[in-house]
């Protein structure tokens, strides 16, 4: 006979729910959102969010991952998800992401899928980790910063030009108004 505890934590069984389900619980006193295909009940961190409860509202109950996303939040931010994770999305409904995936899975408790689990192949095609996006968003502000930089050198090359060309004419003008004053006297 096996005698022993079993961790009820560690063998929770596999929760899955539908996007449907999930859309309910929007509220603030009562707040899910999807990201990378896992389920977070957040309605107790919202209040503690350091970028502010509005934007958690505003993803309430849906697929939040791009919103997460596009803030490049850092590895902190991936490790803080795990405590609030309650399940999956059914299979039908998840995405398959290119990047970031296995963060995610490492941080929050896993559901192995049935071997034939057919999962739907969206492929969201964005950069490959966070820190590759914020690259991307350096490269992209210095590229606007150098076009700025070029415009600025142009007026200013444009400013000296007029500047040279409104002197030589008062010179000029005052170069006619003496030989007409000479010829004249
Ligand atoms: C429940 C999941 C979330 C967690 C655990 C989380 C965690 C964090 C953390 C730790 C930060 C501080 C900066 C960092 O370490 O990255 C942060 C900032 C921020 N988060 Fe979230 N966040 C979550 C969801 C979201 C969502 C869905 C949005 C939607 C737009 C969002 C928007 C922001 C914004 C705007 C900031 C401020 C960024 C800044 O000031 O540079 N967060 N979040």
């Amino acid at each position: 006979m096996i005698t022993g505890v079993i961790n009820t934590e560690k063998f929770r069984p596999p929760q899955f729910y539908s996007l449907e389900q999930v859309n309910h619980h929007n509220s603030p006193e009562d707040l899910w959102m999807i990201i990378y295909n896992k389920i977070y009940d957040i309605t107790e961190f919202a209040q503690h969010h350091p970028g502010g409860v509005e934007v958690l509202f505003d993803c309430g109950g849906i697929d939040a991952t791009e919103a997460f996303d596009d803030v490049s939040h850092s590895d902190d931010a991936f490790k803080m998800l795990a405590p609030y994770f309650i399940g999956d999305l059914i299979p039908q409904e998840q995405k398959i992401y290119k990047h970031n995936h296995n963060r995610i899975i490492k941080d929050s408790p896993t559901v192995i899928y049935p071997k034939d689990t057919k999962i739907e192949k969206v492929i969201i095609t964005t950069v490959n980790t966070t820190s590759n996006l914020k690259i991307k968003r350096k490269k992209k502000k210095n590229s606007s910063n150098s076009s700025n930089n070029k415009v600025e050198k142009l007026t200013i090359l444009i400013l000296v030009i007029l500047v040279i060309f409104s002197l030589a004419l008062y010179i000029g003008v005052q170069k006619l108004k003496w030989s007409y004053h000479f010829h004249s006297s």
